[in-house]
């Protein structure tokens, strides 16, 4: 009786047309001894009370349904309120994403995800950055065309691109970007990501040369960092951000195309139990990081629980686990970058109650010299940094150009 009840009843979907009121007819009571048809009763009631409140209206300004309020709906006037320009760019960004999103779990990537393309034959490029994968040059032109149309953007600084590119005079931001970081992966469907940092346009600088204007709006020290964020391909396309006051995670609602917010004001826990590093190069690390992983690993650290290794090996998503689980994402080499990878990461991490350093300073006072400047990087929770930076000698020196 009950499971037939569950397997004809109908449970209303957001693709679904509203359907008629639910009507229920209360179980037969002539078969039943009357404790079952008590319990019965009490199921038919709980079911009724749950299936209407999945059919229930989204609040008002609630339009991802269930409750939950979209990205723009948070970024708007009845939410963080960042202002219609800084909306309105965000708006591109999140369609870049979709569209990046859907690129990468296309059956027809594969190919291009295979190919390099360009650099040197150590897979170098001729400034010494990686050589990009066509995907990453896709993904680059997918955010370069939507920052564009979005009429708010003055200069775009990515890691696929040599320079900064100036795209219009009265833009009021800066948008730097790692378009698809951990392409690498690609070939074997693990995740990946896209790393963006929102900055003010320096007006002050309008006078310049384009190019050195170009250059110097993109060297802004992360500290001014208006917004950052990233959002990660996986098993759910989430996208997390800042503006500045808390860290905030989005989910991809497929049936609907919104971003919803599932993770509002996260806080990184202050002490987890998971370390995230490639510990093959073990003998290439400085004393100081072997004690501290040799100690944590026992449960001779701080925390007297031996901890856990995790490593995807793509940026983003070994550090969304991190801001969610706690503990310690780590590349002590001089891999990563200040511009548009360790800033916007670790301004998402401080806004989550964590810290980011290159081993020695907080990453977000390191003032850029260079648009693709390399560093150590280390984010994580505020315990469990403070106890690995005590360790001092923690950044790798030798750094041989690994193969894989
Ligand atoms: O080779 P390592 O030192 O493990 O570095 C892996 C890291 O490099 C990255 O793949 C980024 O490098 P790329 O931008 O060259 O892909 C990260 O996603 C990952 O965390």
């Amino acid at each position: 009786m009950q499971s037939s009840f569950l397997l004809s009843t109908p449970i209303p979907n957001s693709n679904s047309p509203p359907s008629p009121p639910l009507h229920f007819p209360p179980p037969s009571t002539r078969t039943f001894s009357f404790p079952t048809r008590i319990a019965l009763f009490a199921v038919s009631g709980r079911m009724r009370r749950h299936l209407s409140s999945l059919r229930a209206k989204p609040e008002i300004g609630t339009s991802g349904g269930g409750g939950h309020r979209t990205l723009l709906e948070y970024a708007g006037k009845g939410g963080a309120d960042v202002g219609d320009d800084l909306a309105v760019l965000l708006a591109h960004i999140q369609h870049a994403c979709k569209r990046i999103a859907a690129v990468v779990a296309s059956p027809f990537n594969s190919e291009l995800g295979r190919q390099g393309s360009g650099g040197g034959g150590d897979g170098s490029s001729s400034s010494g950055r990686d050589a990009p994968k066509p995907l990453d040059i896709v993904s680059n032109d997918i955010i370069f065309s939507s920052l564009r149309s979005s009429g708010k953007v003055a200069v775009m600084a990515s890691e696929e691109d040599e320079v900064p590119i100036w795209i219009t005079d009265d833009g009021p931001f800066i948008v730097v970007t790692d378009p698809l970081d951990g392409s690498r992966n690609i070939d074997v469907s693990i995740p990946t990501g896209t790393i963006f940092g929102i900055y003010n346009r320096l007006v002050e600088l309008d006078h310049l040369p384009v190019e050195e204007k170009a250059q110097l709006n993109s060297l802004q020290s992360g500290t001014r960092l208006v917004a950052a964020g990233y959002v990660l391909y996986s098993s759910a396309t989430v996208l997390c951000i800042s503006f500045g006051s808390g860290t905030h995670a989005f989910t991809l609602d497929h049936s609907t195309g919104e971003f919803v917010l599932t993770h509002p004001s996260i806080q990184i826990p202050r002490r987890g139990q998971i370390y995230s590093v490639n510990d093959a190069r073990y003998f290439d690390w400085p004393d100081g990081l072997r004690q501290y992983i040799d100690a944590v690993r026992q449960g001779k650290g701080q925390f007297p629980k031996k901890y856990s290794a995790r490593y995807v090996c793509s940026l983003v998503a070994d550090f969304h686990r991190t801001l969610i689980y706690g503990g310690v994402v780590m590349n002590p080499r001089d891999h990563l970058r200040l511009v548009y990878e360790a800033n916007p990461l670790s301004f998402l991490v401080e806004h989550a109650g964590g810290r980011g350093s290159d081993g020695k300073s907080r990453i977000l006072s390191i003032q850029p010299v260079e648009l693709h400047q390399r560093l150590p990087l280390f984010l994580g929770s505020l315990e469990d940094m403070q106890e690995l930076e005590s360790y001092d000698n923690i950044q790798q020196k030798i750094n041989p150009g690994y193969e894989v």
